[in-house]
């Protein structure tokens, strides 16, 4: 299974494993996630949620042979597996842990702005490289980012797309604490069951208090970015970003004006 998904005193754990291709996410994957995350919403032994991956890589992102096979070229977003998970994960009641070891790469930077408690491993690398694919930022991160960071370091993380570390991610709040690798899933865990023990509706009610004011913004972003981000998975720039990374050479993006 390239999800593990359990279901232990009172927390969901999803899990990412697929090692041997970075964990890189599939739509069979967000699906699996998504099903889990909807499962949890109506299940009241569930209490909170935590996301892990390796300790030597959290997530590739979307994997990109799906995309280059998978371009939304017909259909409705909201009928694609992404989106049902995304909307899964920053609609949920429940309050969720995430721990970052190795990369974060593209929708596995954005889904950290939709999680509640966010600790990296000091071998934790974050990037959104949209552009230097073809693309631009999905999920809300054009909108979180900017809040989280400020204008200046988010345009320089969302234009540039070169990744950065654990301590920067901490320095512009990002995540709210960095552990030594071999220590940050226990230490999650430990945060996860602390949330098991308090009361949950008052762990709900102030997550709602707390989204409350972003969330017609949030809702607005998503749409605006899909729009674009939809268009451009099957422009020649895309399809350059894809096969280059496949073929391990730089892409060539100067025959595009
Ligand atoms: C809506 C969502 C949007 C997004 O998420 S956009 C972001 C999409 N993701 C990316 O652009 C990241 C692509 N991957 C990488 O940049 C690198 O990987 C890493 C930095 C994560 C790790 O680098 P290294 O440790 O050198 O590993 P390796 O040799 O590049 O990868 C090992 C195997 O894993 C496959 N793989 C890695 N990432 C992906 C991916 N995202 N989609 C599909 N396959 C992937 C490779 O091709 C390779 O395979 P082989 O061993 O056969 O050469």
């Amino acid at each position: 299974m390239d999800i593990l998904s359990s279901i232990n005193d009172g927390i969901l754990t999803l899990e990412f494993n697929r090692p041997e291709r970075k964990n890189a996410i599939t739509a069979e994957m967000y699906q699996l996630m998504a099903d889990a995350l909807n499962d949890a919403e109506g299940n009241a032994d569930v209490r909170a949620i935590l996301i892990v991956g390796k300790p030597e890589i959290f997530t590739a992102g979307n994997d990109l042979e799906d995309f280059m096979k998978n371009a939304p070229s017909s259909g409705a977003i909201e009928d694609r597996s992404v989106y049902k998970y995304m909307m899964a994960l920053s609609g949920s009641t429940k309050p969720i842990v995430a721990a970052v070891s190795g990369n974060a790469v593209g929708i596995g930077t954005t889904l950290l702005m939709h999680c509640d408690l966010v600790y990296a491993a000091d071998n934790a690398k974050f990037s959104m490289p949209f552009v230097q694919l073809g693309l631009c930022p999905e999920f809300g991160s054009s909108l979180l980012l900017t809040q989280i960071a400020g204008y200046p370091r988010a345009a320089e993380k969302l234009m540039l797309g070169e990744a950065f570390g654990a301590q920067e991610a901490l320095e512009m709040g990002l995540v709210s604490k960095v552990l030594p690798v071999d220590e940050l899933r226990a230490f999650a865990e430990g945060q996860a069951a602390k949330l098991v023990a308090l009361p949950a509706s008052s762990i709900r009610v102030t997550k709602e208090l707390m989204k409350a004011a972003r969330k017609a913004t949030v809702s607005e972003a998503i749409a605006a970015e899909n729009i674009h981000f939809g268009k451009m998975l099957s422009s020649p720039e895309a399809r350059e970003a894809f096969m280059a990374f496949f073929q391990k050479r730089k892409p060539d993006f100067k025959q595009f004006s």
